[in-house]
């Protein structure tokens, strides 16, 4: 089994629950409160810079210029694509991106993880969170893509956003980086590793239970 399908199935029940979860489902369907939505997104927008630069870390540790320039495209698509559906879809929704909000204490948590693996100096700890946010993405929109061109661009872009071809290169990019330092790592960095990527899922989960709840006050 490779390392990134044994770290996927110590977390099976937090994995299940975040990428078949009533949130996504609801958004899905487009019955998702639109209020719902933009709350989620305006969260998320926070997720998302620390998200940028943890991936500019893990560019600045990548082994080798190969190991390197697929993340460094993906880096451009978010700082692209994802950045403009962002504001576009706040704006859309009655919302503004500035100031930003007040993060809830899970997006709190999550920001926690991101900038402690961004500093770490541990390239597998980096991938390990990349590794989850990407792939339990991909994993609850797949199901849906074709689904997405009949919703409202802030649901339908979403899933498109995270689905197809090209995503698919991503997760399978970040998993092989995974796996291949995976044998290389110490006992000590390996249980590192391990640790952020279950953090990582058990965070995800608890992001869409915050989301589909309206984040009420902690
Ligand atoms: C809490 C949370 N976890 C994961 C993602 C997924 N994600 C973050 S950046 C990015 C890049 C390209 O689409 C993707 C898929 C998210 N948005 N929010």
């Amino acid at each position: 089994m490779h390392p990134t399908e044994h770290l996927k199935s110590l977390v099976a029940t937090d994995w299940q629950a975040a990428t078949r979860h009533p949130f996504t489902d609801q958004l899905a369907a487009g019955t998702l409160p639109k209020a719902r939505m933009l709350a989620y997104l305006q969260q998320d927008y926070l997720f998302i810079e620390d998200f940028v630069r943890l991936l500019a870390s893990a560019i600045a540790h990548a082994p080798s210029l190969p190991d390197a320039i697929p993340a460094a495209q993906f880096l451009g698509l978010i700082s692209g694509p994802e950045n403009t559906y962002f504001l576009r879809a706040i704006a859309a929704l009655g919302g503004t991106t500035e100031p930003p909000v007040t993060p809830h204490p899970i997006t709190a948590e999550f920001q926690a993880l991101m900038r402690a693996a961004a500093k770490s100096g541990s390239y597998a700890q980096m991938i390990a969170v990349l590794s989850v946010a990407e792939w339990t993405y991909l994993d609850w929109a797949s199901p849906h893509a074709n689904r997405a061109a009949d919703l409202p661009f802030w649901f339908g872009e979403w899933i498109t956003l995270h689905s197809g071809p090209g995503f698919e290169g991503v997760v399978t990019y970040l998993r092989g980086q995974l796996d291949q330092v995976w044998p290389s790592l110490t006992p000590e960095d390996q249980a590192a590793a391990q640790s952020a990527f279950v953090t990582a899922t058990r965070l995800e989960r608890a992001f869409f239970d915050a989301a589909l709840a309206g984040y009420p006050a902690a």
